[in-house]
């Protein structure tokens, strides 16, 4: 059995990062994510002005409830869709102040309409330098009032996150009627830490509604990370291993962690505890049809070991994973074929056939979950590359030692 200590979880970090800088008093992380998005998070932060000091595994964020310390800023947000979506928002809530946001090619290329169309509504003064609903833009801020919002978060749940994280912030609250929902675990992420820094937010089916009156600071505990550890499982699903992730048990927040149930229905053996979650490999894996609009950060892992499946996996409902960091099931699919699979994609979904994988270079078009998971398939195709491996440095900087020790391990 391999116990693997996965990196704090990117999404919690970047929630606690938002909620800490917004609430009154000092706030300490425990075991935060290091790595490229959040790191483009706290840098911003201090570009507004916030106090963030920084010790291993132990992050302290002074929050200013009346916002940011200083009336101008430039901020990058790099890669991070949680960073360039959720920092312009906190930065609107401020009494007084002209913040402008920018983002890498890869960022600037992805939406976010929905959310700055949202905040103007909520009298938000937003002006986008090129494209409507991409970066650059600039936020003038004073102070939101609050209300009522209809939103359309079927392309990213983040638009809903950001919005709901403001809304302590506005003068009245804010009740928001959303339309369409992608991801929606995360979204009980953001409601379940938004109450853990002291907000009042209720959900009665697509109405949520939030009072205004702020966060307060607390100590906070960040949880690995289910879309890394998926890697690890899916590892252990495809090599005939055992593998066990401490500190994603039962309790956890992330939906993430249910792709061990795709593993489960493939045949693998899962077990989740108080403590953390283990999955073994059950021998061949089955193929199935799922649909995975809740948990798609881990549709590319499901993709990378499905070709060694005994019978096709067909992934539905997956449409917004064409605007992430790259349209992942394009690139997913390319991968696959140059690796000899047999794979159909339509709209929202990707079908793949079983097959006998060969290494190959990998395209990753600068996408973290491409490399990490054809890594999952090269431990049955040895050799393959890839035109950017360091890209895994949006989420997982120590990615290719950590899996290249674990693949020892198994070897061993
Ligand atoms: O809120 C979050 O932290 C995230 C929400 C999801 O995005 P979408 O809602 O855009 O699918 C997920 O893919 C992303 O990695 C993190
Ligand atoms: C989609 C992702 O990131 P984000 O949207 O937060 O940039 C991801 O980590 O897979």
């Amino acid at each position: 059995m391999t116990v693997i200590h996965v990196p704090g979880s990117k999404s919690v970090t970047a929630r606690a990062l938002f909620l800490a800088a917004a609430a009154d008093g000092t706030t300490t992380l425990l075991r935060p994510l290091c790595s490229d998005d959040t790191e483009g998070f706290t840098e911003g932060l201090t570009r507004l002005g916030y106090g963030v000091r920084r010790e291993p595994d132990r992050w302290h964020i002074e929050g200013r409830p009346l916002g940011p310390s200083v009336a101008e800023a430039d901020v990058y947000c790099r890669d991070g869709a949680t960073t360039a979506r959720f920092l312009p928002t906190l930065a609107a809530a401020a009494a007084t102040g002209t913040y402008r946001f920018d983002a890498s090619a890869q960022m600037r290329r992805r939406p976010l309409a929905p959310l700055t169309e949202a905040l103007r509504t909520l009298g938000v003064d937003l002006r986008h330098e090129g494209a409507e609903g991409h970066h650059p833009l600039t936020v003038r801020a004073s102070g939101v009032k609050g209300g009522e919002l209809t939103l359309d978060a079927g392309q990213s749940s983040q638009y809903l996150t950001a919005l709901l994280m403001l809304a302590p912030l506005t003068a009245e609250g804010l009740t928001i009627h959303v339309t369409e929902l992608v991801s929606a675990p995360y979204v009980e992420i953001t409601l379940a830490m938004m109450r853990g820094f002291g907000a009042e937010a209720v959900r009665e089916g697509d109405t949520f509604t939030v009072a205004p009156g702020g966060y307060r600071a607390t100590t906070y505990a960040v949880e690995p990370d289910a879309s890394t550890a998926s890697y690890f499982f899916a590892a252990a699903a495809l090599t005939g291993r055992e593998v066990t992730v401490p500190g994603l048990g039962t309790g956890a927040l992330q939906g993430d962690l249910r792709f061990t149930e795709v593993l489960r229905r493939m045949g693998a053996e899962v077990t989740t505890t108080a403590e953390g979650t283990t999955v073994r490999s059950g021998g061949t894996l089955r193929g199935l049809t799922v649909n995975m609009r809740d948990i798609s950060d881990t549709m590319p892992t499901l993709a990378a070991i499905a070709p060694y499946a005994s019978s096709p996996v067909r992934i539905e409902d997956v449409g917004n994973t064409r605007v992430k960091e790259c349209d992942r099931l394009e690139a997913c699919a390319l991968n696959l074929r140059r690796m000899g699979v047999t794979v159909h994609t339509g709209p929202d979904w990707i079908e793949i056939h079983p097959g006998t994988p060969k290494a190959t270079g990998i395209t990753t078009y600068g996408d973290h979950r491409i490399v990490m998971s054809f890594a999952v398939a090269g431990l049955r195709a040895p050799g393959m590359s890839y035109d950017d491996p360091g890209c895994v440095r949006k989420t997982f900087p120590a990615f290719h030692e950590e899996f290249a020790r674990f693949a020892a391990q198994g070897a061993g």
